[in-house]
């Protein structure tokens, strides 16, 4: 296969993916064996299967296998750096509204679905691992009739999450398993807790902007002036060439590092782009609680078959 990924520059926990298959239950959620001591399935919110991860160092994850949606992030301190909006449903249809969705093939708005379809499909578990008391998995999604009433080709997304104790990282790769090639964009549309008065990014100063409001379709250029960027009302706003890393004051007392891997050459590969969200009164209900800071891919990447893109992102608190 070829990668365009530098797999070799990876940190060591990030690289050590063994390709194991994985038995296919008869609800069609598949289970790989699973590295017992740290990464559990459980029943969650609607019996939506959800994966559990406890790092012996204290953190907790939990990710619903529809939509590969990490729904929540504890840090040791018992404190959720993640938000679920109460309107979040669990139906297994709707896409779950909170945590960290995917937007992919498409971040919108575009030819297909509003975010594409990864947030609102099951993903099977592929592989788990301990690696020194914190647990890493290895999510799958593959296209099926679904996804191919939308968008007609075959592919494979692994998204592998490791929790350290202060720290969720997570590797995306996309890989093009049809005989034509495709393109695609991609966000990791995050939704952390905040005091939305109190929240603000750094690391965006000099970014050319893409206001989508107030046309989402028709968004308008310009240059980001702020070294720190805050939330006064209504925000959706793309960044394009964002910093590799993006400092969230959440306004409640924490600093969450948002980093990606740009240490790649190849333009082809990682997160280049982020974009800010709040609804403020648009949500009048939970906008005070949270904002939306995504790595995202904006322009469209190119896969020809065999090919992959390989996007890392790093949350972290010091
Ligand atoms: O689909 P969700 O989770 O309600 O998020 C919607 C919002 O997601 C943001 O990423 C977009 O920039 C907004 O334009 C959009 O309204």
């Amino acid at each position: 296969m070829a990668t365009v990924s530098m797999a070799s520059s990876l940190p060591t926990n990030l690289t050590s993916f063994k390709s194991r298959r994985s038995n296919r239950s008869s609800s069609g959620v598949a289970f790989a064996s699973l590295s017992q001591d740290t990464v559990k399935i459980t029943e969650g919110a609607g019996n939506l299967p959800k994966v559990v991860l406890t790092s012996t160092h204290g953190s907790e994850a939990e990710i619903y296998l529809f939509g590969g949606c990490v729904t929540s992030w504890k840090v040791p301190s018992g404190k959720d750096l993640l938000f679920v909006r109460p309107d979040a449903v669990f139906n297994g249809k709707k896409p779950i509204s909170g945590g960290i969705p995917h937007c992919f093939p498409q971040f919108g708005p575009g030819a297909i679905q509003q975010h594409g379809f990864a947030r609102n499909m099951n993903w099977s578990v592929l592989d788990s691992e301990t690696i020194e008391g914190n647990p890493v998995v290895t999510l799958e999604l593959k296209d099926d009739a679904y996804s191919r009433s939308m968008w007609d080709f075959s592919f494979q997304a692994l998204y592998k999450v490791i929790l350290n104790s202060k720290s969720l990282s997570t590797v995306l790769t996309v890989t093009n398993t049809d005989t034509k090639a495709f393109s695609f964009n991609t966000t990791l549309h995050t939704y952390f807790s905040a005091s939305v008065t109190g929240a603000s990014v750094k690391g965006l100063l000099g970014c050319k902007t893409l206001n989508k409001d107030p046309d989402p379709k028709n968004p308008l250029e310009g240059k980001e002036e702020r070294e720190v960027v805050s939330f006064p009302g209504f925000v959706d706003c793309v960044y394009l060439n964002a910093s590799n890393e993006l400092q969230l004051d959440n306004g409640l007392g924490d600093v969450i590092s948002i980093k990606n891997a740009k240490y790649v050459a190849d333009s082809l590969v990682c997160w280049t782009d982020a974009v800010l969200w709040n609804p403020h009164l648009t949500m009048e209900a939970c906008y005070k609680d949270f904002v939306c800071v995504e790595n995202a891919k904006i322009g469209d990447v190119q896969l020809q078959p065999d090919q992959s893109w390989v996007a890392e992102q790093h949350l972290s608190i010091a």
